[in-house]
């Protein structure tokens, strides 16, 4: 039967693929949810005896749990991964082999496995065992020097860089694109995602800048690091905040006219020694009204400036409101709805609740062709834990 385009059903970007994630604490389960939101089924494997999951990234998942440390366990777990097409692990380096799940391993059972390792300092190098957190990945990367206004120590920008950029986000791409290039060769690979790696090469920019002189001065001091008084934020009258990016001369000027400032009458945009000067002057204009009369003014003129908006206002700001830029999850709290949007496969995520730990144990092992006299055995064993009625309560 064939359908006006519109008429069409959509068919989600990753529909059939399988994703066998290890429950890690939250660069994995970010890119484990991606997947989900563009239709992959993603398995989470928790812990066995474990109350409740810090996993807040897991809508569209299901959950099973398993004792990875008895060999029933590694087995049943050997046997998810080799007949799915994603293991996504984030452990320490040498963890999946000690359990005699490394890459090799399963990529001889199943050739078509795409085998991701999440770490912070990916597989080998003097660092690779260490322990550490975003903090840490960001700072090696060398981004941390850059980042923090003048005179102030260097300052990390929540966990975002490692964690999310560099580490869910840039792993998620990795086994995009080994999927993508498996339906050539009909071969998996071993993805090695760096969160040091991931954060340094989404900030090639400010490598490769340097020809153009964008970051000569020390730390905050620089066009883009809030150095200069057209590109920063400014404290308005009620005590929000307006975000200025007024670089380029047509905008600048645009920015001088909602401020009902004299061009003629401050010093030249680019005289690097005057920024105090007109920083001083912005920051006392813009303490003169209210956050709403600023965006009134700039909402209708080319200044690139516009309000600091809460996570209490993101959604109701007209323009997010147009496009629907945020949702609601199933317990009604706001978020961002996925992104980027693909016209004729987008994104549907998830709008049923977290997965509970084990919600879904026996469920999955049926669908991965276990019986149930084996399914009991391994649940009298405690190799397995099915929490699935307690879910229902
Ligand atoms: C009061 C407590 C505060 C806790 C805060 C909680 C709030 C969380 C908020 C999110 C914070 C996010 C922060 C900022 C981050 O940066 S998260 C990124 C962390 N880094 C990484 O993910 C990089 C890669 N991973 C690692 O380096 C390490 O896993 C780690 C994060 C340092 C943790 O190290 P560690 O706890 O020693 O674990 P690992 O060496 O990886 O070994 C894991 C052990 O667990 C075992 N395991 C796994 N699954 C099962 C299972 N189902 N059943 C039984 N055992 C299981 C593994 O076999 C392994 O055991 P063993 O080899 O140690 O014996």
């Amino acid at each position: 039967m064939s359908f006006p385009i519109e008429l069409r059903p959509l068919v989600m970007a990753l529909a059939g693929v399988r994703v066998i994630e290890l429950a890690g604490l939250a660069p994995a389960p970010f890119c484990g949810m991606i997947l989900a939101d563009f239709g992959a089924k993603v398995i989470r494997v928790d812990r066995t005896k474990t109350p409740a999951s810090l996993d807040t990234l897991a809508r569209g998942k299901q959950s099973v749990a398993i004792n990875l440390k008895t060999p029933e366990g590694i087995s049943l777990l050997k046997n998810l991964c080799v007949q799915s097409d994603v293991v996504l692990e984030p452990y320490r380096k040498g963890v999946m082999e000690k359990l005699g799940l490394g890459p090799l391993e399963l990529l001889k059972q199943n050739p078509r496995l795409i085998y991701a390792r999440l770490t912070g300092y990916g597989q080998n190098g003097c660092f690779a065992s260490a322990a550490g957190h975003d903090i840490n990945y960001v700072a090696m990367s060398g981004l941390l020097s850059r980042l923090g206004r003048s005179g102030e120590k260097p300052y990390a920008p929540l966990n975002l860089l490692a964690d999310f950029a560099g580490g869910g986000l840039t792993c998620a791409l990795g086994i995009v694109l080994a999927l993508f290039e498996r339906t050539k060769s009909g071969k998996g690979q071993i993805i090695d995602a760096s969160m040091v790696e991931g954060a340094a090469y989404t900030g090639s920019f400010v490598w490769k800048s340097h020809s153009i002189g964008l970051w000569e001065r020390d730390r905050g001091q620089n066009m883009l690091d809030s150095g200069a008084p057209f590109y920063d934020t400014y404290r308005t009258l009620d005590g929000k905040y307006i975000a200025v990016g007024a670089l380029e001369p047509q905008f600048y000027q645009q920015l001088l006219k909602g401020l009902e400032l004299e061009d003629e009458e401050l010093p030249p945009q680019m005289s690097v020694s005057d920024w105090p000067e007109l920083r001083r002057i912005f920051t006392e204009r813009f303490a003169s009204k209210t956050q709403a009369e600023w965006s009134r003014i700039f909402d209708k003129i080319d200044a690139c400036t516009t309000p600091v908006l809460s996570f209490d206002e993101v959604s109701s700001h007209p323009h997010n409101q147009e496009r629907g830029s945020f949702m609601k999850d199933s317990e009604g709290a706001e978020c961002p709805r996925p992104a980027p949007v693909l016209s004729r496969t987008p994104a549907k995520p998830s709008y049923t609740s977290n997965p509970s730990v084990g919600e879904h144990t026996v469920e999955v092992l049926e669908e991965y062709n276990f019986t149930s006299a084996e399914i009991n055995k391994l649940l009298a064993a405690g190799v397995i834990e099915c929490n699935a009625t307690k879910a229902k309560l």
